[in-house]
């Protein structure tokens, strides 16, 4: 979808997906999760596996706009390699280093329901305890929500808080998770940027032009 130009969306934003993935479905859909930040004028994206807690990596998120996590979901809770990473940022924490940044989150298991929101709030957990504002998905549940819907739906698996896939246990990433759940990650993606971008233009304007006074209620 394309957008008229102005000054507003020439604003420049970062985005940094930050995913585990042990299977590669996942990954799938950090990537679906990354075209949709790409597809918003002015935002940069980076894709970054927290496999590798390197300074770079560090570096990456800390001048970020926003974050979106990504995990699978193992024993109903995210991957203990995306805990690790998160015990990692304990550094950043102390310093309040990702405060005020946008948070978003995403997984994918191989049951429908799979226990995956239990994973999803722990990325919001972990993202309060950094002071970060959480972006929810904002679409209606698809497929069995209604008696109308399919399983092509746009959230089709019906979360609210994240972006949820599913991928058969024994099917490869090449061929899951399927396309309604990949649309659905970067609906995510999209608003994310979308919502850095405002939350950007915002700061700018207070930070230069709105002089700073005394507000009474
Ligand atoms: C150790 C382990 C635990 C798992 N636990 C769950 C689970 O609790 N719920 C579920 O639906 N699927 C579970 N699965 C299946 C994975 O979530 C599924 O295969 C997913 O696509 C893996 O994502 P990945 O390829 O990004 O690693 C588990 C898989 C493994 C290896």
């Amino acid at each position: 979808m394309s957008e008229p130009v102005s000054e507003h969306n020439r604003t420049s934003i970062s985005v940094v997906v930050a995913y585990h993935s042990g299977y590669g479905h996942t990954a799938r859909q950090a990537r679906a999760v990354a075209d949709g930040v790409a597809s918003v004028a002015g935002a940069r994206v980076e894709l970054r596996n927290v496999a590798e807690l390197t300074e770079s990596l560090w570096d990456a998120l800390d001048s970020a706009d926003a974050i979106v996590f990504g995990s699978p979901t193992y024993m109903g809770s995210q991957s203990s390699t995306f805990q690790a990473f998160a015990e990692a940022s304990a550094g950043v924490w102390a310093k309040q280093g990702w405060r005020d940044k946008l948070a978003a989150g995403f997984t994918t298991s191989a049951g429908a329901n799979g226990d995956k929101l239990h994973t999803l709030s722990s990325m919001v957990l972990f993202a309060a305890q950094h002071g970060m504002t959480w972006v929810n998905l904002d679409l209606a549940p698809g497929w069995i929500y209604t008696s109308t819907g399919t399983a092509d739906s746009l959230n089709r698996l019906g979360g609210f808080v994240g972006a949820m896939a599913q991928a058969p246990s024994d099917a490869p990433p090449d061929v899951a998770p399927p396309s309604a759940d990949l649309r659905t990650a970067e609906h995510l993606g999209r608003r994310v940027a979308l919502l850095a971008r405002q939350f950007a233009i915002g700061k700018r304007s207070i930070d230069g032009n709105i002089p700073a006074v005394a507000v009474s209620a």
